[in-house]
């Protein structure tokens, strides 16, 4: 585990590597943004955790790769500002309109501090766990270089279900389930 911290910020993020990942190889890697309902509280309104533990996982399978655990929950917005989105949710807003009614963006993040962090590591190229093409973009642009990016669709249930077709309907996301697929649950 190695720590970092943004001097711009003051955040602390966090990265865990396996194997051997400054040989030059594409790494199999995850920028994961923290959500501590899913991640820590099992929360299953969301897919973060499932995701956090596939990663892990796929990077222990392969025995080798990083995940990269960014301390920018709620999509940036803070942990107090996504319970008050989770309120607004609640009585019917989806996760964007939520965003939006507390006058924030849809989606917040930045992913700069991930080029440093993987040029810390002797990371060249990475192959990248995520359905978010803004963040496969918003990485190479910081200078990341992105060679491949993997699929990662797990934990979809009843309670996260219209939050994943949100995900996919208004922030891009590349989702392979239909909402009318009966075994996709
Ligand atoms: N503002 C807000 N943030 C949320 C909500 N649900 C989850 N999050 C945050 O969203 C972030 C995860 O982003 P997602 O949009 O789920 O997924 P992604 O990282 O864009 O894409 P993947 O790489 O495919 O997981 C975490 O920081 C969570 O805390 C919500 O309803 N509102
Ligand atoms: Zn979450």
């Amino acid at each position: 585990m190695h720590g970092f911290e943004d001097t711009e910020t003051g955040k602390e993020h966090v990265a865990l590597s396996m194997g051997d990942i400054a040989d030059g190889k594409p790494v199999l890697a995850r920028a994961h943004s923290e959500c501590l309902t899913g991640d820590a509280l099992f929360s299953m309104r969301c897919d973060c955790g499932y995701q956090l533990e596939e990663a892990l996982r796929a990077v222990a399978e392969a025995g080798r790769g990083v995940v990269l655990y960014l301390r920018q929950e709620g999509r940036g917005i803070g942990l107090l500002n996504k319970i008050r989105a989770y309120h607004l949710q609640d009585q019917g807003a989806d996760t964007v309109e939520a965003n939006e009614r507390l006058g924030f963006g849809a989606d917040m993040r930045d992913y700069s501090m991930c080029r440093p962090m993987l040029e810390h590591l002797g990371v060249k190229g990475i192959r990248l766990m995520t359905n978010n093409p803004r963040k496969v973009k918003a990485l190479s642009e910081a200078g990341a270089r992105v060679v491949e990016r993997v699929a990662l669709e797990v934990g979809r249930n009843p309670h996260n279900d219209g939050y994943l077709n949100t995900k996919a309907s208004k922030l891009g996301h590349m989702m392979t389930h239909q909402d009318d697929d009966p075994e996709a649950i």
